[in-house]
């Protein structure tokens, strides 16, 4: 997909939210437990009743790896639906993978090009080599963990280092996140770089702006999480949007009865409404 593609699409549908497909059979509707094609019925109803109201869908793939056989082929059935059925809808393996270069070449193979997945979340602390085996990939897009939502990022994400900037001899204090965003702005397909900033992060999401102001963010945290959307878009929004804003969890089960997608597209409508004010 190429990223005129994606704004357009956040314009024609004014919203900017992406559904987490995060499957979790204690949390779903008993009805449909029983079966052996639960995850992927789960995932097709929350689909078919949320697609109008979002722009991208993110299936977090612990949530499949956790099934072993049945979950990869629950993941196979679900890209290949979303592909087929709703292909203008962005998709984002959410992997938070990165290795060594012959390695990560794999998961790039694995994600990007035999699923087919529009993006994949990459982990940057391998550095360069890690990375670029991602970003070599045409038409697809590495999305780069930044600053989390979690209360860990603050362990090593949020130290400060010092950063010397090109052809200065002075150096500045900076976040580790910061200095993520601002060596992997120069690498070659830097185009192809999205960030994941958490909505529980709204303090630093300026910043991550100033050091990447066309880049798309990826903003998980809403909802469940507590982060605050208005919050995201005052800081966030650019001129081409550059906001994709991930719910889970309070998406997927906001009814745990029959009723289970008609819940779920309530909570997606309310919050494209809110988009919708901000765009
Ligand atoms: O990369 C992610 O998507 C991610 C990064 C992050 O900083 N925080 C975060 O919550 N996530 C993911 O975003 C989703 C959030 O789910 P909910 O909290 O249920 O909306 C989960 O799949 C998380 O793994």
């Amino acid at each position: 997909m190429q990223i005129q593609d994606l704004v357009k699409h956040i314009k024609e549908k004014k919203s900017f939210l992406c559904v987490g497909l995060d499957p979790d059979l204690d949390k779903m509707p008993s009805h449909l437990t029983d079966s052996p094609n639960a995850i992927f019925e789960f995932n097709k109803q929350i689909i078919d009743a949320t697609h109008t109201f979002c722009v991208a869908y993110k299936p977090n793939m612990a949530f499949y790896e956790a099934h072993g056989i049945e979950g990869h082929v629950a993941l196979q059935k679900t890209i290949s639906y979303l592909n087929e059925t709703y292909p203008k809808h962005f998709t984002i393996a959410d992997a938070k993978r990165g290795d060594i270069g012959n390695t990560s070449r794999m998961y790039a193979k694995a994600f990007l090009e035999d699923l087919d997945f529009d993006s994949i979340t990459v982990a940057p602390y391998m550095g360069i080599d890690s990375v670029e085996p991602f970003l070599k990939v045409d038409n697809k897009f590495t999305i780069l963990l930044a600053l989390t939502s979690n209360e860990g990022a603050k362990d090593f994400q949020l130290k400060q280092m010092q950063s010397r900037n090109k052809n200065s001899i002075d150096f500045e204090e900076i976040s580790l996140f910061e200095q993520v965003i601002k060596t992997s702005q120069t690498w070659s397909n830097a185009h192809r770089l999205m960030y994941v900033v958490g909505a529980t992060q709204t303090e630093h999401i300026q910043s991550v702006r100033n050091l990447a102001p066309d880049a798309f963010l990826l903003v998980p945290g809403v909802g469940a999480q507590g982060g605050s959307l208005s919050q995201v878009c005052k800081y966030g929004l650019n001129e081409n949007i550059g906001l994709l804003v991930n719910s889970s969890r309070g998406i997927l089960y906001a009814s745990k009865g029959k009723d289970f997608a008609d819940a779920a597209a309530a909570q997606a409508q309310k919050l494209q409404l809110e988009m919708a004010d901000f765009l």
